[in-house]
């Protein structure tokens, strides 16, 4: 087999496309929302500095809503804070934490609840992977993507579910996984993990309605974003070949969801995995290293 077991992305290769919409397309592009939709409404989003946290991020700021957004890079955060407030005169709040850090956790859902007077919607959004066979992963890259993904998006779940209860103030969760339905070749940490916030959210859905707290997941398909650079171009061009529409999502597609989940419309939705991937469940298998070739025609039967 001549797969590599690893790629390894370099940050500073230039020879790869720009990938994701531009602040021009998220400042301008057309939502079927109206333009006060989210009016009074104090939404965190971890991972808002890039992808479609940073969507939702823009979307949620044009249509009313106060923002607050979380990532490792503070450079990423206030450039997006810069863009948003460019296209739209609104500053959100930005604080650079971990997810992973749950002491970070804590004082990043303090500062929203203190700077925008409290928070209606949580959306966990950071996250991600790298694309390997299962059993290469190192000890160390198995606890990352587990540790960020899973313990992560908990952390900040718990956190905001523990001021909601002090509080006595409802609360919604937003949680970004992926299409884990019939598992993951290549990216069985992050199923693994995904699949960990799928089933914390249907059972808190049920233990945090006497808060008055929702809990809802979206699974998103092959959506382009920045994080296509995890990945190497071959793969690339393969994704969007595993549903049958054969196209790629943008970030808007998961902004709009988000949105309306984060709206009076999604008053009554709880406890539910929404899946945006143009039918790629009851379709293909994306290999995002490479398909082994076993399943190729003519491999080992
Ligand atoms: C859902 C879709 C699924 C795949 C299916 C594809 C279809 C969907 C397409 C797109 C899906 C997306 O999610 S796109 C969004 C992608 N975006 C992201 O992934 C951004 C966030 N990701 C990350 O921060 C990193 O990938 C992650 C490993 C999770 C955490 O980062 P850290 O900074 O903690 O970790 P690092 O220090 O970089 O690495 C820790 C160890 O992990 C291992 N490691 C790290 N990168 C590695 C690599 N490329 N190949 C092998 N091993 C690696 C090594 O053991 C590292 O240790 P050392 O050896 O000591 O260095
Ligand atoms: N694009 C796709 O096709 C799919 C994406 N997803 C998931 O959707 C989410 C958004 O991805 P996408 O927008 O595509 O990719 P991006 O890589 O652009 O977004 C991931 C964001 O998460 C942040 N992040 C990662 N780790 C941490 C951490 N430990 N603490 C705080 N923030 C963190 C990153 O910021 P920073 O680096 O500054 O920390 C980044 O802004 C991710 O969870 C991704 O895995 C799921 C299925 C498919």
């Amino acid at each position: 087999m001549s797969r590599p077991k690893v790629f390894r992305p370099d940050p500073n290769d230039t020879t790869r496309p720009k990938r994701g919409l531009t602040e021009d397309d998220l400042a301008s592009r057309e939502t079927v929302f109206r333009d006060d939709l989210l009016s009074g409404q104090r939404i965190l989003i971890t991972g808002g500095g890039s992808g479609m946290g940073k969507a939702a991020a823009f979307l949620a700021v044009r249509l009313g809503a106060s923002v607050a957004i979380c990532g490792r890079d503070e450079e990423k955060l206030k450039t997006t804070q810069a863009a948003i407030y460019e296209a739209t005169g609104t500053e959100i709040l930005t604080q650079s934490t971990n997810i992973r850090d749950p002491e970070a956790v804590e004082e990043l859902i303090a500062t929203v609840h203190d700077r925008l007077g409290g928070l209606d919607t949580l959306v966990n959004n950071a996250g991600g992977q790298f694309p390997q066979d299962a059993i290469d992963f190192t000890r160390k890259g198995w606890l990352a993507v587990i540790d960020t993904n899973l313990n992560g998006t908990w952390w900040m779940m718990q956190e905001a579910a523990k001021r909601w209860r002090t509080d006595g103030t409802p609360g919604n969760i937003i949680n970004i996984v992926a299409n884990v339905e019939r598992g993951m070749p290549q990216a069985a940490h992050t199923c693994a993990a995904r699949a960990g916030v799928i089933y914390l959210s249907k059972t808190l859905a049920t233990e945090w309605a006497p808060l008055n707290v929702r809990v809802n997941c979206i699974g998103p398909g092959v959506i382009e974003t920045e994080g296509f650079v995890m990945y190497p171009e071959e793969a690339l061009k393969r994704f969007h070949q595993a549903n049958p529409m054969k196209q790629r999502g943008n970030a808007w597609d998961v902004a709009e969801a988000i949105t309306y989940l984060a709206s009076p419309a999604g008053r009554f939705i709880n406890g539910d995995l929404i899946i945006i991937d143009g039918g790629q469940a009851q379709w293909g298998v994306v290999w995002p290293a490479g398909m082994p070739d076993y399943f190729n025609e003519g491999g080992a039967a």
